[in-house]
Parts: structure tokens; C-alpha cells; sequence
């Protein structure tokens, strides 16, 4: 099964324009989300079924975090599904390492397989639980989206990042809950709104990192 994704393409591109972001980055999303439509229809990776709605829905709203990890060597993204946000932003981040964490077999089957098609020379996959993924190294960021709480993300995966490494992590209406319930060792250091371009609900960046000692 082949997906037509093409006509997507000018939404695309005026929602790039709208985040900063180069019109040359549609061709490379565009084939990211022909593979995930097609892959979707048999291995039911997401629950999102339509191209269209994947565009604003996975595409434009991970990418919304992308001046948030301009800076930034090391990604993990972690419980990634089928690579988001981690692979809109390591296609629109070039220096960017980005290692997508995910432990369902036929998800990380899949992200195996995008890496090789799409030619992602900057980003690893490890097909693990989070909170038995020992890479060895440590991370700038780490990244999670649909994954679960804050404090649960950082019980998780806290061991990821590295003594000034942080969790930027994507969220809708403000968690004011999970924010009060962060575990000993971590404080929002920012929160910032986004705007997805396509969609009106509300959706935020928190910034969390280690407090000092
Ligand atoms: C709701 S999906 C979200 C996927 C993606 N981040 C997104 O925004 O569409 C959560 C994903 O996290 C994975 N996951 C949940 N707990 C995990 C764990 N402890 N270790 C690794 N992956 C996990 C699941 O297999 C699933 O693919």
C-alpha cells in the first residue's frame, strides 16, 4: 500500500512558516509520514488514522518544541511510539542526536526501519524500558510526550539525564498537580506556551531540571 501524502504538502509548508521553520524540511516529513500511514494500517502504531490529522497532530505539534533542542547535543526521547516527537525533530535539528527509547517490539521495529529508509544518520533506537536503559552516557534533554505524568517520567528515566541535563516535556492544559508532586531533586525551571499551527487546544513546554544541592 502506497500513501498519496503530496497534497499535504502546502499545509505542511505554511505550518513550517509559521514555526520558523525551512520549507525544505517538508519533503523529508513528508516521506516520515507516508511510512508511518502505511505501517499504521497493519501495525496499528498510533490511533490516529488520518494523514491529514497526523499532520497538525503529530508533525506540526512536535515540532513546535524545536527551538527548545536548537541548542542541544543530546536527545533522548523517551516511550517515542512511533518517533514523537523524536524524529520530526531530528529531521528539522541536524546537529542533534536524537535516541528514540521504546520498549513495544513492533514500534521499535518500525523506528528501526524509518531510520534506515529516511536516512536519520542522527538518530539511534533502543528498544528497551526506560527504566532499564543503561546506554552508558548520560543526555542534555530528555523527552517524553503522551508517556505519562512528570513525577512518573522522572522515576522512569531521571538517570538519563546529566548532572545539568533536563526533561522538556510536552504537555496540554497545565499539570499544576504533577508540577506539586515533582520528586526530591527536581524544579520546573520554565514553562512555556506553544502554538501548534492547526490546532487550537492548549499545549505547553515545561522545562525541569536538578536543583542544586
Ligand atoms: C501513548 S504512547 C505515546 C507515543 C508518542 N510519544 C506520541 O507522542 O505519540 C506511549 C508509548 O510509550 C511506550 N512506553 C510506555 N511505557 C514504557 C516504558 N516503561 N519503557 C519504554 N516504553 C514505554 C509505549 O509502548 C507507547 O509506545
Amino acid at each position: 500500500m502506497t500513501v498519496d501524502t503530496d497534497s499535504l504538502r502546502p499545509e505542511l509548508e505554511a505550518g513550517l512558516a509559521q514555526l520558523d521553520l525551512e520549507p525544505a524540511l517538508a519533503a523529508p516529513l513528508l516521506d516520515y509520514l507516508a511510512l508511518l500511514a502505511r505501517w499504521n494500517a497493519t501495525y496499528n502504531l498510533t490511533a490516529i488514522r488520518d494523514p491529514r490529522e497526523m499532520l497538525a497532530k503529530h508533525l506540526l505539534d512536535s515540532l513546535a518544541m524545536q527551538p527548545f533542542v536548537r541548542g542541544i547535543g543530546t536527545l533522548a526521547d523517551l516511550g517515542t511510539g512511533p518517533g514523537l516527537p523524536g524524529i520530526p525533530l531530528a529531521i528539522a535539528t541536524p546537529g542533534l542526536q536524537v535516541t528514540l527509547v521504546e520498549s513495544n517490539g513492533k514500534k521499535a521495529r518500525f523506528l528501526r526501519e524509518a531510520v534506515r529508509q529516511l536516512k536519520l544518520g542522527n538518530v539511534q533506537v533502543a528498544e528497551s524500558r526506560i527504566e532499564a536503559f543503561r546506554p552508558g552516557t548520560t543526555f542534555d534533554a530528555i523527552t517524553a510526550r503522551a508517556l505519562a505524568t512528570l513525577p512518573l517520567i522522572l522515576q522512569l528515566g531521571g538517570h538519563l539525564p546529566g548532572p545539568d541535563g533536563r526533561l522538556l516535556a510536552m504537555k496540554g492544559v497545565l499539570p499544576d498537580d504533577e508540577i506539586a508532586a515533582l520528586p526530591a531533586g527536581w524544579r520546573v525551571a520554565a514553562i512555556y506556551p506553544l502554538r501548534v499551527p492547526g490546532l487550537s487546544a492548549e499545549r505547553h513546554l515545561l522545562e525541569i531540571v536538578r536543583t542544586r544541592a
